[in-house]
């Protein structure tokens, strides 16, 4: 039984806008609706969690019905950070699927241009090496900054990637970790899944190569890139 966290409960802060960026419509959907598709789409996924406030509950109903999302398990309750909203999804997995035979993969609801391709792969990894991110590899060059704002060093950008989400664990690693995360209460600087399995589990997370197209909306300037890439979807 293979399972889906889907979040969809941030403010958006760094996009600015009054409706939380996840959504904001883009031809016709807000985008929170392209990758719970990509995950019904998922013959590798059997259930769905999504995350969100109370207030967007009805939203997630209306959609469930009109396009037969009927791999959504349930909806529960977004906390205040990232990681207090993937814990609430976790927690709503039953006991009984708990075991590393079966995945979980964790997935940001702003990222919507997640493929059924990178799902195979994030799930086949995360079999294969019990953790796995989605990651792309740097093609900028990278500085480090002192606190003056001057670049100090250059790491080798052979070894930079960019993560992204999914990310995939077996269900009783990932929630072991999350469990030991808040029993140590060091929850600070915590921004990704394989932070926590790294540091409270020690198990580190393979790269699983994605595609630069699986881009998160985090500022204004990412909604026309992905409204060009979701245009172009449709188109091919
Ligand atoms: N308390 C939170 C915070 C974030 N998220 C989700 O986690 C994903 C990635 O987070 P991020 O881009 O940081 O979203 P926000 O926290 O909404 O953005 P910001 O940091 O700009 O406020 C998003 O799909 C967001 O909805 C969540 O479910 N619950
Ligand atoms: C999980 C993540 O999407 C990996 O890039 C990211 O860390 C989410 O939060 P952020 O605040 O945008 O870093």
């Amino acid at each position: 039984m293979n399972y889906c966290i889907l979040l969809s409960g941030g403010k958006g802060k760094r996009m600015g806008s009054n409706t939380p960026k996840q959504y904001l419509e883009i031809l016709g959907h807000p985008l929170i609706y392209y990758s719970l598709k990509a995950f019904q789409e998922s013959p590798l996924i059997d259930r769905i969690i999504i995350v969100s406030s109370p207030n967007y509950e009805n939203y997630f109903k209306g959609i469930i019905k009109e396009y037969n999302f009927d791999k959504v398990y349930g909806i529960a309750k977004a906390g205040q950070e990232r990681y207090d909203s993937v814990f609430s999804g976790l927690s709503m997995i039953p006991n009984a699927d708990i075991s590393d035979e079966n995945v979980c993969l964790i997935h940001d609801g702003a990222r919507p241009l997640v493929t059924t391709d990178i799902i195979e792969n994030c799930v086949a990894d995360a079999l294969k090496y019990k953790a796995s991110v989605a990651a792309v590899k740097a093609k900028d060059t990278i500085k480090v900054a002192n606190k003056e704002g001057f670049a100090i060093k250059t790491p080798d950008r052979a070894s930079l990637y960019q993560i992204q989400t999914p990310q995939s664990f077996g269900l009783k690693l990932v929630i072991d970790a999350y469990k030991k995360m808040y029993e140590a209460q060091e929850t600070n600087g915590v921004t990704d899944d394989a932070m926590v399995v790294s540091k409270f589990a020690g198990v580190d997370s393979f790269l699983t190569e994605s595609s630069y197209k699986n881009i998160k909306a985090t500022t204004p300037e990412d909604l026309a890139i992905i409204e060009c890439f979701l245009s172009k979807n449709k188109t091919d």
